[in-house]
């Protein structure tokens, strides 16, 4: 097996279980920008197996964890963060004690609970890409996903340190770039930046489904006037997204009573006229996406980029 310091990719060979969006980004990511590692393809589902083979994902696919796992010297587990346990405890058998274990949840803290439970002694350093699409399955990944991204790492006072800087290396190496925060603190920025706009989106399209006075082809119809956006967060998996909310609870809750206390306030400011407050804020706002477009987290083309024939 060679070793970090007979090879400059930061592992030789990775294993990664759940090849959907993320798992397929990674092993294309891998291929173009690793192309020494092995990669071993995991996932419970043999159709999704046999997708992932169709399109020469990997270098080998495995519908159940067996002795061959030990090879891995990375783990990436890219299952629903309510589906980590599971997947832990049914690879637990196979793994080499040096093999370091890993995870792109969008929760942190309650994934690190259910790897600890289901993988006491292992090196684990858990990770959050925070990149994706609202496609699922193997094939919607691709390769530049993580290219100028941010992936998040959020070890612990019993993370190892050597650990740390190689799944920081590998991350780098698929072009992200890499930040350290707390679990916790984690789960509380992500709860209002990704989670709660995706209960906001999943709420309004829902509610333009339910109207009665206004008819379902008439909301797809005139969809170009905001609604649209929202309706590509809402097509997010249910899966997944289900997970999200039931793992980052807390977080998410208290985001939400944020929210509701400030619509509750935009309400007040319409009800009463109160224009100039309506306008403050949106100025505010305003400048927000401008300095996302400026730090290169999305395109400032109008419309995302549409192109419009
Ligand atoms: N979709 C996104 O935009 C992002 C997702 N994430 C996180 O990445 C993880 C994966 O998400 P996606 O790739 O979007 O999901 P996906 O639905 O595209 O793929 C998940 C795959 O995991 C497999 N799977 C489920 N349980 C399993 C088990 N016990 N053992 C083996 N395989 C199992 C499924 O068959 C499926 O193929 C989730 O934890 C999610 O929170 C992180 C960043 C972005
Ligand atoms: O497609 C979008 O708008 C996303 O927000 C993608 C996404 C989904 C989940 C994550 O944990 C990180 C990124």
């Amino acid at each position: 097996m060679n070793g970090p310091l007979e090879s400059s990719a930061p592992f030789a060979s990775v294993a990664i279980v759940g090849l959907g969006l993320i798992g397929s980004s990674i092993a294309r990511a891998i291929r173009q920008s690793l192309p020494d590692t092995q990669i071993m393809g995991y996932d419970r589902n043999a159709d999704v197996c046999a997708r992932a083979q169709a399109i020469a994902l990997c270098d080998s696919y495995h519908a159940a964890f067996g002795p061959e796992l030990a090879e891995a010297e990375l783990v990436i587990l890219c299952v629903p963060v309510g589906a980590m346990a599971a997947a832990a405890t049914a690879m637990a058998p196979h793994l080499s004690p040096e093999t370091i274990i890993s995870d792109v949840g969008s929760c942190k803290a309650s994934v690190l609970t259910a790897l600890r439970g289901a993988l006491p002694y292992a090196i684990i350093v858990p990770a959050h890409p925070v990149a994706g699409t609202e496609n699922s399955g193997p094939e919607a990944g691709f390769a530049s996903l993580f290219k100028g991204r941010w992936c998040i790492l959020t070890p612990d006072a019993d993370s190892d340190a050597a650990a740390f800087e190689r799944v920081a290396g590998f991350w780098r190496a698929l072009g992200a770039e890499v930040e350290t925060m707390d679990a916790a603190h984690h789960d509380l920025v992500l709860a209002v930046t990704s989670h709660l706009p995706h209960l906001i989106a999943y709420t309004i399209v829902g509610t333009a489904s339910d109207l009665e006075g206004v008819t379902q082809s008439e909301v797809i119809k005139y969809s170009a006037g905001g609604f649209r956006d929202f309706t590509r967060i809402a097509a997010s998996d249910p899966v997944m997204w289900r997970d999200v909310f039931l793992s980052n609870k807390d977080a998410v809750l208290e985001m939400l009573q944020r929210f509701s206390e400030d619509l509750s306030a935009l309400q007040r400011a319409i009800r009463w006229g109160k224009g100039d407050e309506l306008e403050a804020l949106f100025t505010r706002t305003r400048t927000i996406r401008r300095s996302i477009i400026e730090q290169g987290q999305d395109d400032a083309k109008p419309d995302f980029g549409r192109e419009h024939p």
